[in-house]
């Protein structure tokens, strides 16, 4: 199965509500769409959005890593010399991240079809269902009360409430909530970056104290303050997630040699895909971290490629893949089938995606 062209395109999808953390704001998804065509005619699909306040990448970078870079790379490469294309995509170019995962889920995607393998299977094939958390925005406290009531009429469980604009208004934004939904409910709080090391404790603490009862938080500190997010660790009764500290495997081998945290996201845009989020869980799984598995604001595309792996894998213990869910439409055909909060892996080989509607190809 030889690689004949890598096709590049774009898709837009509304949001339901505008999506607001401490750093940015949107009102849909504006991802790029990666085709890698070959041979025996299969397609390989990829995803690749542009957070730059996250990972740096834009639009603009996403294609012309693939244009300058990575198409050069694959074109002509046979899908079964695996390790070393997989490999190529990660030191054609440095950093990209989310444009080297977006080639590296559709490598995968060929190879699961060349074999007749659901991706899921081939990296561990732990279970073929999970559930997901939903995202609350960060707004005033009785607006993220009432969405986090409107979300548990949806079916949801647990939420994921977005703080750190304006931090005064943290400890009163999870009273609300928390009043609204009652004790059964499961809350985690990710700040982004937003709080020095020393409020985080401050806020933390507080939230412990009102019996707010938060289950994790998610990056308090600065992505490159590992000292800090350490410091929050060792004071917090609340357990510690580093999501924007860790990036590569590297990273996550840092923050846990330095006990940093007590816990690991893995995002497929942050380490470059499949491959290197594979290695990041085994990791943790020999170190004893869990992990949770989340996404940025993506389409089906790139979060179906994280649904494999946290089905693959059971020291992925959370997820946050409700991306596709915060949008208003699906343009996406096959792959895990999205029932609110309930996730089921395709068994198709590869990773399922048969096609996606709306994409404004670049090269037409
Ligand atoms: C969408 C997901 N639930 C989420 O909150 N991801 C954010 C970053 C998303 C973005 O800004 O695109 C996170 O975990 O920090
Ligand atoms: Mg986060």
């Amino acid at each position: 199965m030889k690689i004949t062209k890598v096709r590049l395109g774009r898709i837009s999808v509304p949001l339901r509500v505008p999506f607001k953390t401490a750093l940015r704001q949107v009102n849909s998804v504006e991802d790029i769409i990666v085709e890698i065509h070959t041979d025996s005619g299969e397609v390989g699909f990829g995803e690749a959005p542009p957070t730059g306040v996250i990972t740096g990448d834009t639009t603009g970078a996403i294609i012309g890593a693939f244009q300058d870079h990575i198409s050069k790379t694959l074109v002509g490469r046979d899908v079964d010399d695996f390790e070393d294309i997989t490999r190529a995509v990660q030191d054609c170019i440095v950093k990209n991240s989310s444009a080297k995962a977006a080639a590296d889920m559709a490598l995968w995607d060929l190879y699961g079809k060349k074999y007749g393998i659901p991706v899921y299977k081939m990296l561990g094939g732990a279970r073929n269902k999970i559930i997901t958390d939903i995202t609350i925005s960060v707004n005033p406290p009785e607006e993220m009360a009432r969405d986090a009531v409107d979300a548990i009429r949806r079916g949801y469980d647990t939420l994921k409430v977005k703080v750190g604009i304006d931090p005064s208004l943290d400890v009163a934004r999870l009273a609300a909530i928390r009043q609204a939904v009652g004790p059964e409910v499961r809350i985690r709080i990710d700040a982004n970056q937003a709080w020095s090391p020393k409020q985080a404790v401050r806020l933390l603490n507080q939230m412990q104290d009102k019996g707010l009862d938060i289950e994790l938080v998610e990056q308090p500190v600065k992505a490159h303050d590992y000292e800090g997010l350490k410091y929050v660790t060792e004071r917090s009764y609340v357990p510690v997630l580093a999501d924007e500290a860790v990036f590569s495997v590297e990273d996550a081998l840092k923050i846990v040699q330095m006990q940093a945290a007590d816990l690991i996201n893995i995002k497929l845009m942050k380490c470059g895909g499949l491959t290197n989020a594979l290695k990041i869980a085994t990791l943790a799984e020999v170190c004893g971290v869990e992990c949770m598995i989340g996404c940025m604001l993506e389409a089906k595309v790139s979060v179906n490629a994280a649904v494999h792996l946290a089905c693959a894998r059971k020291i992925i213990t959370r997820v946050d893949l409700d991306g596709p869910v915060l949008c208003s439409e699906d343009p996406v055909e096959g792959g895990a089938v999205f029932n609110e909060k309930e996730i089921t892996v395709s068994d198709v080989p590869g990773l399922g995606v048969t096609g996606i509607q709306g994409i404004r190809y670049l090269d037409d």
